[in-house]
């Protein structure tokens, strides 16, 4: 590292490495502005991606399985939202299929006429069949339109519907299926299925269309000469096979890039938000994320421009193919007109029939393949809805009663896959009126206590009571509703300055009580002075919003947990980024309240300690020290005295 000493008169550069001088000469390090070159940025995964190589790795039959049980789970998801829309798809389905084999049938009865030498007779004759084939053409057509009618109705239904479970799931699940082994992958993996949903009712409605055509059509056929089923195969297996490989082709570019640009994704709302802008700037980070960035960009780009060539080749291969395949069906259908096995008719219906069959197949293909990956999803999700369904919290049906006592009996916590606990046998009790500061350094377990005391986690051992009732076999709902909690993390919600007070409650008439929870944390003019006053939008990254300062959003959380007026209020850090007086205004205000309700308050300012009746000092998961805060740190090699000491010692 470069240094210049700086002397009051002038700066001095010196050799690299020399070291900073002593005296009345102060040192301070040169401003770098040239470096090693960054390193590319590593091949990274996105976790949430189980299926990175299905379309690779399936084999035809795992498909076929696959296919038929999407389209089943599609079904049985439309129907869940929207009855009458289902059944009307299948209907469509079903009259277009019909419209398709009376079309090819009249066809077959109209040509014969219209291979007559005399044209005008031939017509006559030709015309009533001619008639029906052009009504079911338009029968078909008008069932398609109608059948995406009805798709348009259900795909936004379906779509809500699967988000709304997930989302409600989540927010219901117990808090330990957060620490489950794989969780979040599993939970990205069910969002990516009901983000799919989206489009599942489309993809379902065109690949089932696909198939009604394709038997039709084969039916058609067989009835009129059973040659024409094996003919009809021919012409459509290389399609299918072309079809199939260039598909594979696709998904195989498409995987190849989708990490590279999942995580260019994620990186850009790093890079664009407000809420790094300061860091990225004062720090000098942009060039290095520039090229970063840039390098995801290459990478994305290069995979793409791979992939084109063999893709080119393959669907040239393909169509020539399925060229030659559809020339062979023509010399075949020519040579057994000529042989008199079958008639001109038939054959002509035959190459009508073909043509249906292949844009049939086209569909099945590619929506085959679309299926395919939906139906994975769609596994993952009803997987994971299973999953988190059976984790709800229900842990029993007793109604909490607002405590006057919360009792911890040998109460002990260890984390899912963890082998130490993270709170070994703790025994306490909290009472009524009392304000109690828990204290210890990081990590000590003060937070996983107060999830037990507020019933968020049920202990892995030992007992919470609440007065007698024991909280794992409480509805957590009835014990929810009697704590204010302001955890360490608290939500900034993009919602109006009344919400975020009144959030969790039921909703009253007039704003009285909500301008005395503000007023108490010192917010009223702070919130007489937002343009809409309790109606403006709290979210600077919504269009018309406002954005509070760190230690305002503070208060608000405060102010929340007081609005509920909570028999078991528990503050965590409440105060870590408020001014001496929004920290002196709470800590007062705490005091005031306390006679009424139980009050438990984590803080590393040990100043503010002195004003709770109690002081529980946690050590790496026990309790070490238990006394009022004088007593504590007068007492020789408490470690309350200890920290205290250290934090006076500046
Ligand atoms: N969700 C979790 N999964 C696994 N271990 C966890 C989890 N949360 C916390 N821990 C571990 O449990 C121990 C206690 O954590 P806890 O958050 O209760 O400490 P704390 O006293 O509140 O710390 P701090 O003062 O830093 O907030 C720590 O060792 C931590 O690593």
């Amino acid at each position: 590292m470069k240094w210049f000493r700086v002397t009051s008169r002038q700066p001095a550069a010196t050799a690299p490495g020399t070291p900073p001088a002593a005296g009345d000469t102060a040192a301070v390090p040169a401003a770098r502005s040239a470096g090693p070159q960054p390193s590319a940025p590593p091949e990274l995964d996105y976790n949430g991606r189980k299926h990175r190589r299905a379309m690779d790795d399936a084999t035809l039959w795992d498909m076929a399985r696959r296919i038929p049980m999407a389209l089943a789970q599609s079904a049985r998801l439309a129907w869940s939202v929207d009855r009458r829309m289902t059944v009307t798809i299948l209907l469509c389905q079903l009259l277009s299929g019909l419209g398709t084999a009376v079309m090819l049938t009249a066809v077959s009865k109209a040509l014969p006429h219209l291979a007559t030498s005399d044209a005008r007779t031939g017509l006559r004759q030709a015309w009533p069949a001619l008639t029906v084939a052009v009504a079911a053409m338009a029968t078909g057509a008008g069932m398609w339109i109608l059948a995406d009618w009805a798709t348009r109705r259900l795909n936004p239904k379906i779509a809500s519907a699967a988000d709304l479970t997930l989302v409600d799931l989540h927010m219901r699940a117990e808090l330990s299926a957060y620490d489950t082994e794989g969780f979040t992958d599993r939970s990205q993996a069910a969002e990516i299925g009901a983000l799919r949903a989206v489009d599942l009712a489309d993809d379902a409605k065109t690949l089932t269309n696909g198939f009604v055509q394709l038997v039709s059509a084969a039916t058609v056929l067989t009835s009129l000469h059973p040659l024409l089923l094996g003919v009809l195969v021919l012409s459509v297996v290389p399609r299918g096979l072309g079809g199939v490989i260039a598909a594979r082709i696709d998904y195989r570019v498409h995987d190849r890039t989708l990490s590279a640009r999942n995580v260019r994704g994620m990186m850009r709302w790093w890079l664009t938000t407000s809420e790094l802008a300061d860091e990225l700037r004062a720090n000098t980070m942009r060039p290095y994320l520039h090229s970063w960035y840039r390098a995801m960009c290459d990478r994305v780009e290069g995979r793409e421009l791979e992939g084109a060539r063999p893709y080119l080749l393959v669907t040239l291969l393909a169509a020539s193919l399925a060229g030659l395949f559809t020339l062979g069906m023509w010399a075949s259908l020519a040579a057994l007109a000529l042989s008199g096995a079958m008639s001109t008719a038939i054959a002509g219906t035959a190459i009508v029939a073909s043509q249906t069959a292949g844009r049939a197949l086209n569909s099945i293909v590619r929506y085959g393949a679309v299926m395919f990956h939906h139906g994975l999803y769609l596994s993952d999700y009803y997987t994971f809805v299973d999953e988190v369904r059976s984790m709800t919290t229900s842990r029993g049906t007793t109604q909490a009663e607002a405590p006057r006592r919360i009792s911890l009996r040998e109460a002990e916590f260890t984390y899912p896959g963890k082998d130490a606990p993270a709170l070994r046998p703790v025994t306490l009790t909290l009472n009524r009126g009392e304000v109690v500061a828990l204290v210890g350094e990081n990590g000590a377990g003060k937070s996983t206590l107060i999830r037990m005391l507020t019933g968020l986690t049920v202990p892995t051992g030992g007992t919470v009571l609440w007065d007698d009732t024991d909280l794992a076999t409480t509805d957590a709902e009835s014990v929810w509703r009697h704590v204010g909690l302001v955890p360490q993390k608290n939500g900034h919600w993009p919602l109006r300055a009344r919400e975020n007070i009144t959030l969790g409650q039921p909703r009253e008439h007039g704003d009285e009580r909500v301008w005395d929870a503000a007023e108490r944390v010192g917010m009223t003019e702070r919130l007489h002075g937002l343009p809409d006053r309790l109606d403006t939008l709290l979210a600077r990254s919504v269009w018309g919003g406002h954005e509070l300062s760190g230690g305002q959003w503070q208060r608000l959380a405060c102010a929340r947990a007081m609005y509920r007026e909570p028999a078991v209020l528990v503050l965590d850090e409440p105060t870590s980024e408020m001014d001496a007086r929004g920290e002196h205004l709470i800590f007062r205000e705490l005091r005031e309240m306390a006679p009424d309700r139980i009050t438990v308050v984590v803080t590393h300012r040990l100043d503010n300690v002195r004003m709770a009746d109690r002081v529980i000092v946690l050590d790496r998961g026990r309790i070490r020290e238990e006394g009022t805060f004088d007593a504590l740190v007068a007492t020789e090699g408490s470690l309350l005295g200890e920290l205290y000491a250290l934090a006076q010692d500046r």
